[in-house]
């Protein structure tokens, strides 16, 4: 039996294997090695609009239905899905799209930033995630911080340098709590490196760790958080920022 902590989030077990293993719950299908999963959900809704998607999969939860679909990227199939807010959901949709047989993952999804010269729409490469959240803790041993993949990292800078795109490369913090973001907790995180706030990356980081798959993330810069009071910035009505990072996107997850 495992040993009781103080704290249950604390109690990590090493045993691999899970009572409700995915792989024997759910059947492979045939999806595209590279998967593509966005946060912009606009944007998938106008490809699916213009004809360029084709149904796959549908990943179903009590309150909502993940389409997951397949297109064409310069001539080669990938998988198109949408990430679920929040650490614990994306993680379980990230669970399923294993199962189903991808291996390869681009993450890209929106944040708020933390530092005020980081303007609406600038790149931010995630190499590292503060474990803020709870997801995580049940995937690897209790630590500040999990770090992004390392060929994910470098595949996703080659792509950035050669396209002439700017970017910051950077600790995230990834939070459960989207309304308790207080000034402390911000300048905290700050003091340990981190540029941007999101609900998701520590866990899409622990999860691609634990079952040995590779997954990158690519974040934009959205709210800011950095001044003396909470600024939107109309961060996600970015129609070409979003639209033009989800092709970026699949663009180098066929290069992973
Ligand atoms: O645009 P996305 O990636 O959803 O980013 C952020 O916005 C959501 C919170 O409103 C969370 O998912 C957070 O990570
Ligand atoms: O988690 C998040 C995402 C965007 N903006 C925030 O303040 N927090």
């Amino acid at each position: 039996m495992l040993k009781k902590r103080e704290y249950p989030i604390l109690e990590f077990d090493t045993c691999k294997k899970s009572f409700t293993e995915p792989s024997e719950l759910i059947k492979p299908i045939d999806i595209p090695e590279c998967c593509v999963i966005t946060f912009f959900r606009e944007v998938v809704e106008k490809k699916n609009e213009n004809g360029e998607l084709k149904l796959i999969a549908e990943l179903k939860s009590e309150t909502l239905t993940i389409p997951v679909y397949e297109t064409m990227y310069e001539g080669k199939r990938v998988a198109l899905t949408l990430g679920f807010v929040g650490a614990a959901a994306s993680a379980a949709v990230f669970e399923e799209l294993i199962a189903f047989g991808a291996k390869k993952f681009i993450v890209c999804g929106g944040a708020g930033v933390l530092q005020k010269d980081i303007a609406v729409g600038n790149i931010v490469l995630p190499i590292a995630a503060i474990r803020d959240e709870g997801l995580s803790y049940h995937y690897l041993e209790p630590s500040r911080e999990v770090e992004a993949n390392k060929h994910a990292i470098q595949v996703i800078e080659n792509e950035f340098i050669n396209d002439g795109i700017k970017y910051i490369k950077a600790k995230t913090w990834t939070t459960d709590a989207i309304y308790r973001e207080t000034r402390d907790k911000i300048a905290l995180r700050v003091s340990e490196g981190c540029v941007t706030v999101e609900m998701e990356a520590a866990a899409f980081f622990a999860v691609a760790q634990f079952r040995k798959v590779i997954l990158g993330q690519i974040l934009y810069g959205g709210d800011d958080l950095s001044g003396e009071a909470w600024d939107l910035r109309n961060w996600n009505s970015r129609k070409d920022t979003r639209e033009n990072l989800v092709d970026l996107s699949m663009k180098i997850c066929l290069k992973l």
